[in-house]
């Protein structure tokens, strides 16, 4: 698991440490691990040319440390001094001493565009309200320059706490995060300007750090919280997902929700509305009917609204689902039709996944707002329906309820999912494992795991069938065939 802990919480975690080493140590142990990475991405560091973008504060420091390392190993270097008289005195002695030539802003552009190597240290954990006008140009130049960006801690400009990002930002190709994940490396805009992301450990105490408030699975996880058959497990154990979705209009909703449902841990699937002849056709082993959710047979956990349309038979199967004793997932045209009160009302879980634009329509929003403040959105939304909430999107969210409980932040998204279908492919996975039994914020930070592995495994361009389709690859890859 990746954690991503507010300012706040490293603020804490690092003053209780620095009580206890000496002065400066652990400005030297993040230096030498950006040092590491740049010396990596660098390949031969003699001879190279590194140009450290240094604002006032300590990440300035940690950026002037590390290219000190890297002049002592013969690079040459430049550093870019935001302002001039208050920069990091100690981490600018030791660049100097190192050979190190310093210039003012204006001077920049010019040695940008000719390094090998930039060092964003122009803010961390303490930037505030985006890049300042004269750091623009420098961010722009980097973004052009032939050179590597490694951005020291975050990338400078985005909001450390919120992944938000207001105008300008520096675009690194990778960051060298200190101590643990920020949520803005993790929830985008602020994570696609971060590139790959390096932990370099500093020795703070989980204790001191406490609870995150952001969290994404790695591998190990999700194989941790897949569900397994065992050797008492029949169909009916293993659990029945129960699909309402599709309509004379949208057709191919329910073959394509179906299609996840029955290749994601339900021993079951038992599909509700009037496409159950494509569906057969395609998946003979589904258990269909062509009446309303009540009627059609016990099930574990309803999937409703892909492909559902607004009329009064949607409306009832959404009704009728919302008072099912059993874990619901809400997607597409169902959330058209949903009232928070009726949602709040439910004693299961209820998991929504909603993408940008339908979050905007449940929150009254507009959909920049929800795209710019994503980990606001998410949070709000589970707050106002008291369920469970995944806001699909470039890095899916998942929200509980419990405000304590951190948001899990999808790592395994590509921009080859934003295809027709895939949503409702997104959504037969999740309903799946809710049915199988797992807790609404693991079925649905799974399911965009394994939804973002199986892109990744696809020939694109990629379709929502072919995406289906790649879910066992998905499963086996995630586990390992175990
Ligand atoms: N505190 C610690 O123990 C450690 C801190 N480390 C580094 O220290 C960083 C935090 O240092 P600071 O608290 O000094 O904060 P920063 O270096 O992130 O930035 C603070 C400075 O930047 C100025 N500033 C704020 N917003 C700005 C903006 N938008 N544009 C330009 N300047 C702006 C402030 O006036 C202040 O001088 C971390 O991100 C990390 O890189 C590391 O050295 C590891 C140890
Ligand atoms: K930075």
């Amino acid at each position: 698991m990746r954690y991503g802990h507010s300012v706040a919480a490293v603020r804490r975690a690092e003053g209780a440490l620095m009580a206890r080493v000496a002065e400066g140590a652990l400005m030297q142990r993040a230096a030498a691990g950006l040092a590491a990475v740049g010396a990596d991405l660098l390949g031969r560091v003699y001879g190279a040319r590194v140009v450290v973008l240094a604002g006032s504060g300590a990440n300035g420091g940690d950026a002037l440390f590390a290219a000190a390392r890297l002049l002592r190993r013969g690079a040459s270097g430049t550093a870019v001094l935001l302002s001039p008289e208050r920069a990091h005195a100690e981490g600018l002695a030791a660049f100097r001493a190192a050979g190190g030539r310093v210039t003012g802003a204006e001077g920049g552009p010019a040695a940008i565009a000719r390094a090998d190597l930039v060092l964003d240290g122009i803010t961390g954990i303490g930037g505030k309200g985006g890049l300042r006008p004269e750091a623009e140009p420098l961010a722009e130049a980097a973004h052009e320059a032939r050179a590597a960006v490694v951005a020291v801690d975050l990338p400078s400009g985005v909001d450390a706490d919120t992944g938000e990002v207001q105008g300008a930002a520096v675009r690194a190709d990778a960051t060298v995060t200190f101590g643990t994940y920020k949520p803005g490396l993790l929830v985008d805009p602020a994570a696609e300007h971060a590139g790959a992301l390096r932990l370099v450990e500093i020795g703070l105490d989980p204790a001191e750090l406490g609870p995150p408030e952001l969290e994404a699975l790695q591998h190990a996880d999700v194989a941790a919280l897949l569900p397994r058959p065992t050797g008492e497990s029949d169909k009916y154990r293993r659990g029945v997902v129960g699909v309402v979705a599709g309509s004379e209009r949208y057709p191919g909703a329910a073959v394509l929700a179906v299609s996840s449902a029955v290749r994601g841990g339900a021993g079951a699937v038992r599909y509700v509305g009037p496409g159950g002849t494509a569906v057969l056709a395609q998946h003979p082993e589904t258990l269909v009917s062509d009446g309303s959710p009540r009627g059609a047979g016990r099930v574990q956990a309803w999937v409703v609204g892909p492909g559902l349309g607004d009329d009064a038979r949607a409306r009832t199967a959404v009704e009728e689902v919302l008072q099912a004793p059993v874990p619901a997932l809400v997607d597409a045209d169902g959330l058209r039709l949903l009232s928070p009160e009726a949602v709040r009302r439910r004693e299961a879980p209820t998991l929504l996944t909603p993408h940008a634009g339908e979050a905007a329509a449940l929150l009254g929003w507009s959909r920049e707002d929800v795209e710019a403040g994503r980990l606001r959105a998410v949070r709000e939304l589970a707050a106002r329906f008291g369920a469970t909430v995944l806001l699909k999107g470039s890095t899916t969210l998942v929200a509980d309820p419990d405000p304590a409980v951190p948001v899990r932040a999808n790592p395994t998204g590509t921009s080859w999912l934003a295809t027709a279908g895939s949503g409702d492919v997104l959504s037969g996975l999740a309903g799946s494992l809710l049915a199988a039994g797992l807790p609404a914020r693991d079925a649905g930070s799974t399911a965009a795991y394994l939804h973002g592995i199986a892109a990744r495994l696809s020939t694109p361009p990629l379709t929502a069938p072919d995406l289906a389709a790649a879910l066992p690859a998905a499963w086996q890859n995630v586990s390992g065939g175990a």
